[in-house]
């Protein structure tokens, strides 16, 4: 969506995975969706060294609102829940340098029984996030059919520019349309969404996060192409820092999210995080490579027994190279690979070449060299490549 916005993918916070549709402020104060963990959040992600990387959005998830609408028709937060109100949440985010982020639902129920945007109230609720002051608005699919949707994203999408407030949309449209053409048409999400989901929700598991790249490398020939400035495909929230991922697979997800141009939402708890999750999560060269100017998504470009290998065009040259070994067996396995294999043979001077997760500098690699890497089980190295040549390249796209 040609909006002006997200000309990078979007970075932030979204308490979903983690937090999931905990209301019960009652005994689990700490965790429940509440003002308190939404500002809690934005205190940590201005204090901890993450807005300065990037991650600016600080969104809410379904289960925020009241079961009724207010007496005008408009949709209003849970009282005990938020009790100052989104308006005053969506301050005190922006008081912190931080973007804020709304959930609705192109339906009559969000997918946990709170009140949808139906068709007669798109204008309203587009209004009503507007004066909240809202920066992105996430639009769900549960309980409404095709028609539906096919009508209400489209009419969001204008009503929210109407407000005249910059919003960020994102549209769960294609996820509850199987994600591939012909349901789904990317050249019109393209048009009228700055990211969607596309796919199933990811969950706590090393499971999900393979379905979903497995997903998205099967599908790229359809799902490439649909992304760039202001349009991304967004393969789902970060779970590194959570429960289901080790330290080797929690690189994974932060590997391919950078070959993948995906959206960097974090779902995870800011408050307690470890520093290993820390130390993925802020690695400035893989977020370097995920904010890449040109926006192309990276693919996958080989697959043999043991390993899968994933390429990103960047700007100036540059490329990202990830090599995934998704066996469970044994040892860190070697893997050996060239740049004629790679089809990364622009620069005859060769390549200066990093180790993006290990944050090492391999050395100066001549293009007829090979590349030497070991990948753990369930693991993957990145591979930053800087050209040796000295051609000048286009400015800044
Ligand atoms: O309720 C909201 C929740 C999160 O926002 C996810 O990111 C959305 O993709 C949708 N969603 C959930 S749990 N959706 C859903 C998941 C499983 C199911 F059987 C029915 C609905």
């Amino acid at each position: 969506l040609d909006n002006g916005l997200l000309r990078t993918p979007p970075m932030g916070w979204l308490p979903w995975e983690r937090f999931r549709c905990n209301t019960d402020c009652k005994t689990d104060p700490g965790n429940c969706i509440s003002e308190n963990l939404i500002k809690s959040m934005a205190d940590k992600m201005a204090e901890d060294g993450w807005k300065e990387l990037g991650y600016e959005y600080v969104n809410l998830d379904d289960c925020w609102s009241a079961k009724e609408r207010d007496s005008q028709g408009r949709l209003q937060p849970d009282p005990d829940r938020f009790p100052s109100g989104i308006k005053a949440l969506a301050d005190y985010v922006h008081s912190k340098g931080l973007k804020f982020g709304i959930y609705s639902d192109m339906g009559n129920y969000t997918c946990n029984g709170y009140p949808g945007t139906t068709l007669d109230t798109i204008d309203t609720d587009a209004k009503t996030f507007a004066e909240w002051e809202v920066d992105m608005l996430k639009l769900d699919g549960c309980y409404s059919n095709s028609s539906v949707k096919a009508i209400g994203y489209p009419k969001m999408s204008i009503a929210l520019n109407k407000t005249g407030r910059p919003i960020a949309y994102s549209c769960s449209w294609p996820a509850y349309e199987g994600g591939l053409p012909p349901k789904v048409n990317y050249t019109v999400l393209g048009e009228i969404c700055n990211l969607w989901r596309n796919f199933g929700d990811i969950q706590d598991s090393w499971e999900s996060v393979v379905n979903i790249i497995e997903w998205y490398g099967n599908n790229q020939d359809k799902l490439q192409p649909a992304a760039g400035p202001g349009r991304w495909n967004d393969p789902d929230m970060l779970i590194i820092g959570n429960f289901g991922l080790s330290y080797e697979q929690s690189k994974v997800q932060m590997a391919l999210w950078a070959i993948l141009a995906a959206p960097l939402f974090m779902s995870s708890d800011l408050r307690t995080i470890s520093e290993d999750a820390k130390y993925i999560l802020q690695n400035k060269l893989l977020i370097y490579i995920n904010q890449d100017s040109l926006g192309i998504q990276g693919q996958r470009i080989i697959q043999s027994h043991h390993f899968e290998v994933w390429k990103r065009i960047l700007f100036n040259g540059q490329f990202a190279v990830a090599v995934m070994n998704n066996g469970t067996d044994g040892m860190p396995r070697p893997f050996t690979t060239n740049f004629a294999l790679l089809g990364i043979l622009d620069c005859k001077e060769g390549y200066k070449i990093y180790n993006v997760l290990e944050q090492m500098f391999l050395g100066d690699f001549a293009l007829d060299t090979t590349i030497n890497i070991e990948v753990t089980p369930t693991g993957v190295v990145l591979l930053f490549l800087r050209p040796l040549c000295s051609v000048t390249y286009f400015t800044k796209p």
